[in-house]
C-alpha cells in the first residue's frame, strides 16, 4: 500500500500560533492545511507565509469554496496552494472552475463531500471533470451531534474510482489503523494533535500509526 499522507488541519485563529502549530509538526505531518475559520480570519497573506517557510511541505487551503470557483480559487493557487477544497455542494459548474483554476498553476483540487446527500454521484463526476481528491468530511458541527465519517469513508472506497481520498472528522491514534484499512490515502487530523498537551508528541504518534497500519 502506498504511504498515506497526513494532514495538519491548523484551525487556530491566530496568525502566530499557526505558524507556531506548523514548526512543531513539521518533522511528522505532509500536508498542512489551512482550515477555513483559519483562512477566513488571516487571509491570503498566512498562505504566502508557510508557503515560504515550509518549501518542501504540500499546503491545502481549506476555502470549501461555494460559487465563483475559479476566481476564489486561482489567487489562493497563485499564492502557493498545492490543493484548494471546493464543497460538492456548491455543484458541478463551480467545481469545474476551481479545477480549472488548478490546471492553470499545476495544482490540484480536493471536492469536500461534507453534507452531500449524493457523495457517490458528485464523487464520480468531479473525477469526470479531473479532480484529483474527494474528501470524506464529517465537520465539527456534526461530530459535535455524534456523527462520523467511517460509514461514508467505506462507501467511496467500495467504488474503486480513480481518486485519491482524503479522511477527515474527529481522526485520532484510536481510528488511524480503522480509516488506513478502509483506502483513505489522506488522513486529516486536528484536534487530536493541536489539542493534546504536545502536539509534537501526539502527530508522531499519529505518523507511527499510520506507517504501521500501511505497511
Ligand atoms: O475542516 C475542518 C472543519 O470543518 C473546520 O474547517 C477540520 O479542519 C477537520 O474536521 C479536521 O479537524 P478534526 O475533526 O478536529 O480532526
Amino acid at each position: 500500500m502506498a504511504r498515506p499522507l497526513i494532514q495538519m488541519a491548523l484551525d487556530s485563529l491566530d496568525f502566530n500560533q499557526t505558524v507556531a502549530l506548523a514548526d512543531q509538526v513539521a518533522p511528522y505531518v505532509d500536508i498542512f492545511e489551512i482550515g477555513t475559520p483559519c483562512i477566513k480570519y488571516n487571509g491570503i497573506n498566512l498562505v504566502k507565509e508557510l508557503r515560504q517557510r515550509f518549501p518542501d511541505k504540500l499546503l491545502l487551503v481549506d476555502l470549501k469554496t461555494m460559487d465563483a470557483g475559479e476566481y476564489e480559487a486561482g489567487a489562493f493557487y497563485a499564492a502557493g496552494a498545492d490543493i484548494v477544497t471546493v464543497l460538492g455542494v456548491s455543484g458541478l459548474a463551480t467545481i469545474s472552475g476551481v479545477i480549472k483554476a488548478a490546471k492553470k498553476h499545476g495544482a490540484e483540487t480536493q471536492i469536500d463531500l461534507i453534507n452531500v446527500d449524493d457523495k457517490a454521484y458528485i464523487a464520480k463526476e468531479s473525477v469526470k471533470l479531473g479532480a484529483q481528491i474527494v474528501g470524506i468530511h464529517t465537520g465539527l458541527d456534526a461530530q459535535a451531534a455524534g456523527q462520523t465519517p467511517f460509514s461514508d469513508l467505506n462507501d467511496i472506497a467500495r467504488l474503486g474510482l480513480n481518486v485519491r481520498i482524503s479522511v477527515a472528522g474527529g481522526i485520532k491514534q484510536a481510528t488511524v489503523q480503522q480509516v488506513v484499512e478502509a483506502g483513505a490515502n489522506i488522513i486529516v487530523v486536528g484536534a487530536a494533535i493541536y489539542g493534546a498537551p504536545s502536539p509534537a508528541e501526539s502527530a508522531r504518534e499519529i505518523r507511527e500509526l499510520v506507517d504501521a497500519a500501511a505497511a
